[in-house]
């Protein structure tokens, strides 16, 4: 079945008119009939009904429209492919992360994929950062935004893309807290704070880390998954938690919210990464992802 042809089926079965569709086709109205009779002698079914005033589809000939456009469209994104491969990948890539994460790294990855690669379609899942590294192992999502653990699983490619600073906060209203937070003129007694904790992962660690390097033996009133959640909480005066910086900055309750600065030393930060499994690095539409992300600098936040 030659391309033409379905061209100008569609001219026809657009304009439903011999005259119109053939000059649309730059040919002759007899050529264009002679063509569509051809195509449907092809097809083995009439897609037209012509009587001398007017031209209507056939049953046949509407669900050949469908046949014709995926066709066409098929063969101009195959030419396209062949011609010019670096200009245009199609692929379907799946990214898990942090709602603050999409709003600042993948954000920023995001503006460049569009600006480079329209064709690459993305599906997001927004969650507990916790979950990241897991996620891509278990086949949820091709490529997450992830803390980098202190050991990466050997099937983990992990690309840099900024550094978080953990950040101790408490609540600004008046509340039993915020009491607590002001009585003791020699800092804070921080075993005597509630504490609203990540149910899981690298900061949950990085917390209890924390404690016991500094003896400290923090009661637990909430465990949150996601650290945007836990912000909320503190500001309700629920508590007092540890978060990392970059969470606080986008958050809309940031002003409720006062920074601690502990006595003893601060929280480590954490390096944040783009992650995959090496095995997918050579899907194209994975790779320009990849390569947007490695040309964003490892910029401290
Ligand atoms: C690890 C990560 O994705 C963030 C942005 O730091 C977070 O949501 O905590």
């Amino acid at each position: 079945m030659e391309h033409k042809h379905l061209n100008y089926f569609l001219a026809l079965a657009k304009t439903l008119h011999f005259g119109r569709a053939s000059e649309l086709c730059h040919i002759s109205a007899p050529t264009l009939s002679r063509n569509i009779k051809h195509l449907e002698e092809e097809v083995g079914v009439a897609l037209f009904i012509r009587d001398n005033r007017s031209v209507k589809l056939t049953r046949e000939g509407e669900s050949f429209i469908d046949y014709a456009t995926a066709t066409l469209a098929n063969w101009q994104r195959f030419k396209t492919n062949v011609k010019d491969p670096q200009q245009h990948i199609y692929g379907k890539v799946s990214i898990y992360c942090s709602v603050t994460a999409s709003y600042s790294f993948l954000h920023q990855i995001l503006e460049q994929l569009r600006a480079q690669h329209q064709y690459i379609e993305i599906t997001l899942n927004t969650g507990d950062p916790a979950l990241a590294i897991n996620r891509v192992l278990d086949g949820h999502e091709l490529m997450a935004i992830a803390a980098k653990p202190n050991k990466l699983p050997s099937q983990i490619a992990f690309v840099d893309i900024g550094h978080s600073p953990l950040l101790l906060i408490g609540p600004k209203i008046q509340c039993p807290i915020t009491q607590k937070l002001t009585q003791n003129s020699d800092g804070i007694n921080w075993s005597d704070l509630e504490f609203i904790v990540p149910e899981q992962g690298f900061s949950r660690q990085r917390l209890e880390h924390w404690w016991r390097k500094n003896n400290i033996h923090g009661k637990i009133y909430a465990q949150v998954a996601g650290h945007e959640a836990m912000v909320s909480m503190v500001s309700l005066g629920l508590g007092v938690a540890m978060v990392p910086k970059i969470v606080l900055d986008n958050s809309p309750l940031q002003d409720k919210v006062q920074i601690l600065t502990p006595k003893m030393q601060a929280p480590e930060g954490f390096d944040i990464g783009l992650a995959v499994l090496r095995k997918e690095l050579n899907d194209p539409a994975i790779s320009a992802l990849w390569n947007i992300a490695q040309t964003l600098e490892a910029k401290a936040i």
